[in-house]
């Protein structure tokens, strides 16, 4: 960045903005940027997108963007962040074969029809994109179009925050772009190293990655620094309709905007009695939590974590609980045996939702970003889930824009 002539900021497009957890890692990045275009076919994501940036994305679908679209905006850099249901593992992992990889796919066709390919890209996916076509066909395409590419996998629990998301990345520059440790050129890093300059921790096998994000636990901020002061239940849980499968139903959520009682966020007893064994239960003094999907407050079973408001259980008892979830959630036990005793446990100990600005939280997204009054809590838990850690994607947009190599008439060039 240093090197570029007179930090004229560089252009960026951003594909699939939703929320703008990419706008908001580039700013944090402190990369000199404009974001000259985002696109976006979900409305009601560009309501909240417009209402932090003062600026609506472009809403419609990404396919039907050609390359002469494209080249109007001269854009030095795209970012995207395209579906994942194609490649989650809970998915039918379709790969290529969903539809909901085709305008991904598209994007990736275009570029080499685009007078003026952008000079660096960056993707950001679920863990098993690496492992898929689409992954493939994207290599394929960036090393034919001349770009150098850097991957990683990393999570949030690399950077300090108790959160377990761990995420696909690739980092793409054109030649002559280069990076700062060019020795990790065409890998797939499981450390966030080279983004420090430290050249040392290169290429992790994917066991010791995973074992090594346990180990990050104790040098993460508590779960409490993350929490809304505003949201401190102690009232009785509430009771909510469900369905038959775990999920709670949210339609009055959906029609009505989210009210300011905080007791909205208490986990039924109902739930409780039938899914507390499968329930993930985080204590403010937790390192970690689980990754929260869209379907958070509507499933309790793998979509996020309970926050326990009161410490009832022995430490002990505890500990025994969280062995246990960590054992349930990584093997691939599809009914959870029954612990004796945690059920009424944990209704003693009025179990929570986060609520979404805490989901934010876990993000790292900055406090001024705010859900416009309408937004209902489901949708709000839904946009969350689907955007990322600014915390992680920041570090990484900083390593890519960073040029060690371009040279004045390169720069003057643009
Ligand atoms: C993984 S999310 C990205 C979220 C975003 N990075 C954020 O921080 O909120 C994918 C987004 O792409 C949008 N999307 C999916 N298919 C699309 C398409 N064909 N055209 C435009 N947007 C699309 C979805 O509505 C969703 O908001």
């Amino acid at each position: 960045m240093a090197d570029r002539v007179a930090e004229k900021p560089w252009r960026v497009l951003e594909f699939y903005s939703g929320i703008g957890g990419m706008r908001y890692s580039l700013m944090a990045s402190g990369v000199v940027a404009e974001v000259v275009e985002a696109f976006e076919i979900n409305d009601v994501a560009n309501d909240v997108y417009q209402h932090n940036f003062g600026h609506r994305p472009h809403q419609g679908n990404i396919q039907s963007l050609t390359a002469a679209d494209l080249d109007k905006y001269n854009a030095d850099a795209w970012l995207l962040s395209p579906p994942c249901q194609p490649y989650t593992r809970q998915g039918l992992q379709k790969h290529s074969g969903d539809a909901r990889a085709s305008s991904f796919l598209k994007i990736l066709e275009l570029i080499p029809h685009t007078a003026k390919p952008p000079q660096m890209l960056f993707v950001e996916n679920v863990v098993g994109f690496e492992t898929s076509d689409t992954h493939m066909e994207m290599i394929d395409t960036l090393t034919k179009s001349d770009y150098v590419t850097q991957e990683f996998i990393l999570s949030p629990l690399q950077f300090g925050v108790p959160y377990s998301r761990p995420r696909y990345f690739c980092l793409a520059k054109r030649k002559p772009l280069s990076f700062q440790s060019q020795h990790n050129n065409n890998k797939l890093l499981w450390s966030p190293g080279p983004l420090y300059g430290r050249d040392d921790q290169v290429e992790f096998g994917k066991c010791q990655a995973e074992e090594g994000f346990e180990n990050l636990l104790e040098s993460c901020e508590p779960v409490e620094k993350f929490l809304d002061s505003t949201a401190q239940v102690n009232g009785e849980p509430g009771s909510f309709d469900e369905s038959e499968n775990g999920t709670r139903e949210c339609d009055r959520q959906e029609e009505d905007p989210v009210s300011d009682s905080v007791h909205q966020y208490l986990v039924p007893l109902s739930l409780i009695e039938r899914w507390g064994n499968a329930m993930d239960i985080v204590y403010p003094d937790s390192k970690r939590c689980c990754c929260f999907t869209k379907s958070y407050y509507r499933y309790v079973k793998g979509t996020g974590s309970l926050l326990a408001t009161v410490q009832v259980c022995s430490s002990f008892l505890q500990y025994c609980f969280s062995l246990f979830a960590s054992a349930y959630r990584e093997s691939t036990m599809t009914t959870q045996p029954k612990i004796k005793g945690k059920e009424s446990c944990l209704k003693e100990q009025r179990l929570r939702y986060f609520t979404p600005r805490e989901v934010a939280n876990f993000h790292s997204f900055p406090e001024d970003f705010e859900f416009p009054k309408q937004i209902s809590l489901r949708q709000r838990y839904a946009m969350l889930g689907n955007s990322l850690s600014v915390a992680v994607v920041s570090p990484l947009l900083r390593y890519l824009f960073s040029s060690p190599v371009l040279t004045v008439e390169e720069g003057n060039s643009k």
